[in-house]
């Protein structure tokens, strides 16, 4: 079986008039369909970065990423991006929020709303659906989010540090049941956090330690393959 993503000799250097920033070096990484996978490092080792590189944003400056096989050069692939903040909109129902990016993408149609539907009804927000974002707990809201991301059926979720602005009991909860939800809905996911705990919560397979960046020493970004599915 082929990776979903392959990252190849990535290396990534931002160049602003005070100077440049060598941000990564020399990554190689794999994600097979269904793996969850979680990159654990210290503020400003580049995690953001990377997701900016998977999802299109930034194009490598050395090294290449492959979605499914093709070079990604631009946003062409569906990716879905969950953020620390959950960017649900007040003046939106709950319901309305989760239509949003269908909306956007012009992808309305009785499928998707059926899709819609099953997902609130199966994650238990479907009665709250006509409820505004601040009628929600910190975990009701993120799932909300992460229905919105997959609502658009993305070939491949990135998390940066969903759980970060959640207290440490519905992080707990909300990292359970997001986990649950991606390994349901047969999803292939990459979570970066600062936070171990946020990544070996879901503890399963320690697969892969590696150094990264010579310009930062002492980092270290403890790779965890948290696989999902029947490999779990
Ligand atoms: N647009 C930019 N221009 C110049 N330098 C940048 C830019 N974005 C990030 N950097 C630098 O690149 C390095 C990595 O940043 P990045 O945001 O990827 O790290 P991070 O691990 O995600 O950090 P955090 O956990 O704080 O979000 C940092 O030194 C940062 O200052």
């Amino acid at each position: 079986m082929s990776p979903l993503v392959k990252i190849k000799n990535l290396s990534y250097t931002y160049h602003t008039p005070k100077g440049e920033t060598k941000t990564l070096e020399n990554i190689n990484l794999e994600i097979n369909k269904g793996e969850f996978v979680s990159i654990v490092g210290p503020s400003g080792c580049g995690k953001s970065t990377l997701l900016s590189l998977i999802s299109g944003l930034l194009q490598p400056s050395i090294g290449e990423v492959f979605l499914d096989k093709s070079l990604i050069i631009n946003d062409s692939h569906y990716i879905g991006y969950m953020l620390q903040k959950d960017h649900l909109f007040e003046w939106r129902t709950v319901y309305k929020n989760v239509l949003l990016g269908l909306e956007i993408n012009n992808k309305i149609c009785k499928e998707s709303l059926q899709y819609i539907d099953d997902l609130l009804k199966k994650y238990g927000l479907y009665d709250f659906k006509n409820y505004k974002p601040s009628q929600l707990s910190g975990g009701m809201r993120q799932k909300a989010a992460l229905i919105r991301t997959l609502a658009l059926q993305p070939e491949i979720l990135l998390l940066d540090e969903p759980f970060a602005a959640l207290d440490y009991q519905t992080r707990l909860s909300a990292g359970d049941e997001i986990g649950t939800i991606l390994k349901k809905e047969n999803k292939t996911a990459l979570l970066v956090t600062h936070d171990i705990a946020d990544a070996i919560f879901h503890k399963k397979l320690l697969n892969q330690l590696f150094h990264t960046s010579k310009y930062k020493q002492m980092i270290t970004i403890l790779l965890l393959h948290l696989i999902i599915g029947t490999k779990s």
